[in-house]
């Protein structure tokens, strides 16, 4: 069984079906790979499914370990026995097994957490409680390190891996679920017997420390003073990084209000959306034979109630992928913009894996027009051509920084997309570790790749042409900053469209324009950034 969240977001879309349309997709290997690709995507799901195959696995160890004295990379000593006696409390074993593979080895939750549950073969409730629990501590792991310092009296960087992950475990039990506290309390320091077996009276001492206050007594305890440090405070109250705090209130205008909006509802877990493919499927037809709902704004949404959208047939037969509604937004809103003259040549380019690619491939099917979808990771290009195939997409393996000389000429394509590499900051809620692994410094590399693409794409598309510049991100640097400077630099002349007439009809919360800034506190949606800019004569 897979949980939503591990599935949700744009990867993982490989649609096997030779489709109904007349069109054969296509995957063409032009350019030999770079050795360097720049900066990678940072939504997560998108690049968690190409990590080698046992990327996000836990390594093996001999057994327990002692519990003393390890470093971060002996943390693998410290994990639950499986082999011979079977574990008495299989879902807080797995949860522990996944957030101790996230710190240690860099595993992606994600990915790990199922092939854990399929290994230890649990499913249903048990793995229904073992993803609340590893996506829950995963989440809050940096306001919860604040609490069991205090409990501990000592910083948790002090306390033995193993021990530690468990100790996190057990105090989002006691502070976040409705796990009886003598309950979490026990099989926390069961597990830290057979992880951190020195460990254990100490583990016990401070869970019972932690039991003394609920959550927001915590807060109260650990947090800033809102009034002296507004950052801090929704830091800890949230559970974000201070500097993605400071992001999300410059892009939301300085409303620390509606900043602690958008921070909540990253700790939310988050349904999973479809895209009904225009030409195969139907979202209110599919939403019937799903048991789901139609999306409130996307015309191709679905929203999917639970289970695994990896056992859909509906998906294994390419009518449908794996999309969150803002992604379909911005993806349609292109296809919309409108444009003088011919219409029959788009370009993606940075199309890996292939959600938007898949999308404006069953558009451009519609209307007679074929996408050109380049990618510079060969691995990624690959699940391009899978996610495409039977629609009129050719891909190709090629920096998109070169476009607007040799094989995607200047001046060429009628619109363009640029889904941009960034920092991902816009799904935080379907990439539980994520927030705490990025760091400010991931920024400067990111924005210059971003600007040079940018500024090949508004090369590469003819004047009267639009392109439209998309991020999962909504800090500033990487959406208002880099559309700027992007604009600048290439010394074209440059129109912004206003991008709010692309969305739907009464879609509310889109602010001033031109650009289009989505929200999931507002729209439920991935906080996508859209910026449409045509080329004039
Ligand atoms: C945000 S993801 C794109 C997601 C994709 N549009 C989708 O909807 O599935 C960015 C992609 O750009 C690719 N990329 C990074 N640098 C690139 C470059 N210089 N040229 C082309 N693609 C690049 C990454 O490998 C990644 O697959």
């Amino acid at each position: 069984m897979s949980s939503p969240e591990q599935r949700s977001g744009d990867s993982g879309s490989h649609p096997r079906t030779g489709g109904k349309s007349g069109f054969g997709s296509s995957y063409v290997r032009r350019r030999p790979e770079p050795d360097t690709t720049g900066p990678g995507s940072a939504d997560g799901a998108r690049h968690q499914a190409d990590r080698p195959h046992n990327a996000g696995r836990p390594r093996r160890s001999d057994g327990p370990g002692d519990g003393r004295g390890r470093d971060r990379d002996s943390h693998g000593g410290g994990r639950a026995p499986r082999g011979g006696r079977p574990p008495s409390d299989p879902a807080r074993q797995a949860a522990y097994e996944a957030v101790a593979a996230v710190h240690r080895d860099d595993a992606y939750a994600n990915l790990v957490l199922p092939q854990i549950l399929t290994e230890m073969r649990l499913f249903g409730r048990d793995a229904a409680f073992a993803t609340e629990l590893t996506y829950g501590t995963l989440r809050l792991v940096g306001t919860l390190d604040l609490i069991i310092k205090e409990a501990a009296g000592r910083d948790v960087e002090r306390i033995d891996p193993p021990a530690r992950d468990a100790m996190r475990l057990g105090a989002y039990q006691l502070l976040h679920t409705r796990v009886p506290a003598h309950a979490a309390v026990a099989t926390t320091v069961d597990l830290v017997r057979s992880v951190a077996p020195g460990a254990v009276g100490f583990a016990n001492a401070v869970l019972r420390q932690i039991t003394t206050k609920n959550w927001d007594e915590w807060i109260a305890e650990v947090a800033p003073n809102r009034d002296e440090d507004p950052v801090g405070n929704l830091s800890v109250t949230h559970a974000h990084p201070p500097w993605i705090v400071r992001a999300f209130a410059e892009s939301l205008g300085g409303d620390m209000a509606e900043t602690a909006r958008a921070l909540a509802e990253d700790n939310e877990r988050p349904p999973v959306h479809l895209c009904a493919r225009p030409g195969r499927a139907d979202a209110v037809t599919l939403a019937d034979e799903l048991g789901g709902a139609p999306g409130a704004f996307s015309p191709y949404a679905v929203y999917l109630p639970g289970g695994s959208p990896g056992d859909l047939s509906a998906l294994a037969e390419g009518r449908v992928h794996v999309q969150d509604e803002g992604s379909q937004l911005v993806a349609t809103a292109l296809s919309q913009a409108p444009i003088e003259g011919t219409d029959a040549s788009w370009l993606d380019l940075c199309a890996g894996p292939g959600g938007k690619a898949g999308l404006l491939g069953a558009l451009a099917a519609e209307r007679g027009a074929r996408v050109t979808a380049v990618e510079v990771a060969e691995h990624r290009a690959r699940l391009v051509a899978n996610a495409t195939r039977g629609l009129p997409v050719t891909t190709i393996v090629a920096d998109g920084r070169t476009a607007g000389t040799g094989e995607l000429p200047a001046a060429s394509f009628d619109r363009v997309l640029v889904d941009a590499p960034c920092t991902g900051l816009g799904s935080l809620r379907r990439r539980p570790e994520s927030r705490w692994r990025r760091q400010p410094t991931d920024l400067p590399p990111l924005t210059s790749l971003q600007r040079e693409l940018l500024v090949a794409a508004l090369k590469a598309v003819r004047p009267g042409g639009v392109v439209a510049y998309v991020t999962c991100s909504p800090h500033v640097v990487e959406t208002q900053v880099t559309v700027t400077e992007a604009a600048r630099r290439s010394k074209l002349p440059i129109d912004f469209v206003d991008a709010r007439p692309l969305m739907p009809a009464g879609m509310p919360g889109l602010g001033s324009g031109p650009t289009v800034q989505l929200w999931p506190h507002r729209h439920g949606t991935d906080a996508m950034f859209l910026a449409i800019l045509r080329r004039t004569a």
